[in-house]
């Protein structure tokens, strides 16, 4: 049977746009384009995070020598981004088809207005049958700014859509359990939610144009995957993969999804750089929060300690005595109030559980 995905994410990466002396693959551009046209008569909704715009710019400007890295490549996107939408554009108005540029840093997905404007004007693209093509805003996104690669920006629009599915398309047909080089080598076909560690067979390598490599990947599509939405990393080069994917005519790596969580949730669980301070819980507040299928809120009663200060509404951290993080939450009043509280019976939750995302487990 079919996957019956409605609204998916199609991560396009780097290497599967750039050709190997650095320019962008116009050829593969224009079947994926098709591909995409055909998942699109099909009646699904399509989202589509693309690199390319530094190979884009590649092909039209040679920027100085006397430049460094980073305004070098702020160059190379600021004008390969047009040629890169501008290619895209073209190829899907000949499917009658209409697309839109978003291009979005990293700030965005910490800010809870700038994500409720984002994923607003998503939902109107959508609506409106426009096919959103995301990048990042390489141009004002440099060094700690960044987003770690584009698999990490295609798992927060994923989440923040609320997808069915997130189909990453890299240069290799799957996650192996060696070398993807190595003969011997086998695909995995399926990833359970429950696997945690990867790093036992994916190496840090990485393509020759991609940015994080196959361990982020991995560690992005677990998250992902935990949220309730499905991943596969397939080959962007396979002929035509994505329609041959949702027929599971072509092989790749699927990592299972868990349960759903609330969108409340899915914000949090993304908001990890946006944690504004601290609390330090005891262990009998530990065993409660993490003991499965038990919705508990984080009581003052349980905390020892407030680091750092914060206000109603803002993200904090939620570690143990030892220090181990154990997940986020948003606070339901500030740290002056929550330190007044601190250790008391009776009061009202720090933390609700509605706004509470745990990534420990007991033990
Ligand atoms: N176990 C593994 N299975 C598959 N690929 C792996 C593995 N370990 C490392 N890799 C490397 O990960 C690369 C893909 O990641 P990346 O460079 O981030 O690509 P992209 O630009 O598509 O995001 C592959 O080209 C491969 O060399
Ligand atoms: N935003 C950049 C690409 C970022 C990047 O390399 O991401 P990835 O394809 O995931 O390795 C560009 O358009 O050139």
């Amino acid at each position: 049977m079919a996957l019956a995905y409605h609204r998916i994410i199609v991560k396009i990466g780097s290497n599967v746009l750039t050709q190997a002396d650095g320019f962008p693959d116009l050829t593969r551009i224009s079947h994926l384009v098709a591909q995409i046209a055909d998942l699109k008569k099909q009646g699904k909704e399509i989202i589509v995070v693309s690199s390319g715009a530094v190979a884009s710019g590649r092909s039209l400007v040679q920027v100085s020598e006397k430049a460094d890295a980073v305004t070098s490549r702020q160059v190379l996107a600021a004008v390969g981004q047009v040629k890169l939408l501008a290619t895209y554009a073209e190829l899907l108005a000949r499917q009658d088809l209409l697309c839109a540029q978003v291009l979005v840093t990293k700030e965005d997905f910490r800010d809870r207005q700038h994500y409720l404007n984002m994923q607003n004007c998503f939902r109107a693209l959508l609506q409106n049958n426009i096919i959103p093509i995301v990048n990042e805003n390489d141009v004002i996104s440099v060094t700690e700014l960044m987003f770690t690669d584009n698999d990490e920006l295609a798992g927060l629009v994923a989440t923040m859509l609320d997808a069915d599915a997130l189909l990453i398309l890299s240069n290799v047909d799957g996650i192996f359990n060696g070398n993807p080089q190595d003969p011997a080598s086998e695909l995995i076909p399926e990833i359970a939610p429950t696997t945690t560690s990867f790093s036992s067979f994916v190496s840090t390598q990485r393509s020759q144009f991609g940015r994080g490599g196959m361990i982020t990947k991995c560690h992005m599509a677990h998250k992902v995957a935990q949220l309730g939405i499905s991943v596969h990393i397939a080959n962007g080069k396979t002929e035509n993969v994505l329609p041959r994917l949702l027929r599971r005519e072509v092989v790749n790596t699927h990592f299972l999804p868990n349960k759903t969580a609330s969108s409340k949730k899915k914000w949090i669980a993304h908001s990890d750089l946006a944690a504004k301070g601290a609390v330090l819980i005891n262990a009998g507040a530990k065993t409660a929060l993490l003991t499965p299928h038990q919705a508990t809120s984080l009581l003052p009663v349980g905390v020892l300690a407030i680091m750092g200060t914060f206000q109603k509404g803002d993200i904090i951290r939620i570690l143990d005595e030892a220090g181990k993080p154990l997940g986020l939450g948003l606070a339901e009043y500030g740290s002056d109030k929550a330190l007044e509280r601190l250790g008391q019976q009776q009061q009202k939750p720090l933390v609700h559980y509605d706004y509470l995302f745990l990534t420990a487990e007991l033990g």
